[in-house]
């Protein structure tokens, strides 16, 4: 089923809007005159052709890998664009440890109207392949949950090494996701008369996102009960008309939750790993958002500093579920939020240890108070925890040590005074 979206005038979804002290401003990168965004087959174009293959139509169901190896290292920077140096955790945020560690290419991959799927395979032979090939769960994802976070792990829904690789039998039929009658009504509040788009993306997350390693096949017969629906509670913290970025959405979770619930947003999608920009963008077109929904691929550091190709990013409100630490979630969301707007980070049990734990990190990142929230209250049990902070004050980044370093030498001996 498609469902064509329009963000102009469009009504407030079901999740509320409540009054948040961000303003809702549009989306610069969405403005006449901004730079064109970069599509990913321009961005690869540097150092690989435009892949043939078939194209298939907008409504055609999901076939099967996406395409080139998956999580293949992004495309070297061509040159004369603004190289970017890696710089996440690699041990205490795995997901990350497949990206090159010299240059990451940021892909701003507007979703074209047009779909552009390619090498899929359409024989069953092929496809068999394909799927063989796809079953192993994607490492990057298995380790994706930080670590020193074990509270959020269970609502992640990413594949973990427990769930093993999918496998034939492990693949879920689209009848195990289907909507528990005892969920029923908190679907319908949360996610009004959009719940149909809902539970197309439910079948697409425990079909090809198992398949393809991004959520783990015990994941698919709860993706209703501890992704889709406490996703969808985030909505009530978003004003109307907001813009959205969501940092490090995986297979889409909160953002595209978020747009299927809210016609009124606008939605970008930050995710650096291949495998899962692919899923994205292909979940996009295939369930009719294009018009709102867009994949940014690259890091929330490269989307908050744009590049030659891509304007800045900003949002009113940056939303991320099992990403990183506060502190960490902090120091990458901030940037990308307007003045007055919020970070809304979806967190487990802990988000009150990591309140008391990170509030003195997030103020020097020019955040405010961070506040726990409790969304979906009456309507999802238990409902879910949000810490929102508002970004106060637009802080410049930090310095360099060694550039510091190399200062300080400068002011105690002037010129020269590094050789003494
Ligand atoms: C554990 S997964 C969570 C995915 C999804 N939010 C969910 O709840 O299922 C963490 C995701 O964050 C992404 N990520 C890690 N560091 C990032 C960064 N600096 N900027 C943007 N995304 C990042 C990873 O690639 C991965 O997809």
């Amino acid at each position: 089923m498609t469902h064509d979206e329009t963000t102009a005038g469009a009504a407030s979804g079901p999740g509320g809007t409540p009054s948040g002290p961000s303003p809702v401003r549009p989306d610069p990168a969405a403005e006449p005159g901004a730079p064109a965004p970069l599509f990913s087959d321009r961005t690869t174009d540097a150092a690989t052709p435009p892949p043939a293959g078939p194209t298939a139509p907008a409504d055609a169901p999901f076939s099967g890998t996406p395409s080139g190896p998956p999580d293949e290292p992004v495309p070297a920077t061509p040159a004369g664009s603004v190289e970017t140096t890696f710089s996440g955790p690699p041990t205490a945020d795995p997901a990350l440890g497949d990206a090159p560690t010299g240059s990451v290419d940021p892909a701003f991959v507007d979703v074209p109207t047009e779909p552009t799927v390619v090498d899929v395979p359409t024989g069953s032979a092929d496809r068999a392949a394909a799927d063989a090939s796809a079953a192993a769960v994607d490492p990057a994802v298995a380790d994706g949950v930080d670590p020193a976070h074990p509270a959020d792990e269970p609502a992640t829904g990413v594949a973990t090494a427990a769930d093993g690789p999918a496998g034939p039998d492990d693949r879920p039929s689209p009848a195990e996701v289907t909507l528990p009658p005892e969920l029923a009504e908190a679907a319908r509040t949360l996610f009004g008369d959009r719940l149909d788009l809902a539970a197309a993306y439910a079948e697409l997350l425990a079909t090809d996102g198992v398949v393809r390693g991004l959520i783990g096949p015990r994941e698919a017969p709860r993706i209703w009960e501890r992704h889709l629906l406490n996703c969808a509670a985030m909505a009530e913290r978003i004003p109307e008309n907001a813009t959205v970025l969501d940092v490090g959405s995986g297979a889409g979770l909160p953002g595209l939750v978020l747009a299927i619930a809210r016609p009124d947003l606008t939605v970008t999608l930050i995710e650096p790993l291949a495998r899962r920009t692919s899923f994205l963008i292909e979940a996009v077109q295939h369930l009719g958002l294009t018009k709102m929904v867009r994949v940014f691929r690259g890091r929330a550091d490269e989307a908050a500093a744009g590049s030659r190709d891509t304007a800045p990013l900003s949002g009113d409100i940056v939303t991320a579920r099992a990403v990183a630490p506060l502190d960490r979630l902090a120091a990458w969301c901030l940037p990308l939020v307007v003045p007055g707007g919020r970070l809304v980070a979806l967190k487990g049990a802990s988000a009150a240890d990591e309140v008391a734990e990170h509030a003195e990190a997030v103020a020097r990142l020019g955040g405010g108070q961070p506040e726990v929230h409790r969304c979906g209250v009456g309507v999802i049990e238990p409902p879910a925890t949000v810490i929102e902070v508002v970004r106060e004050r637009v802080v410049g980044p930090a310095r360099k040590k060694a550039a510091a370093k190399r200062s300080r030498g400068g002011r105690r001996g002037g010129r020269g005074g590094r050789d003494r």
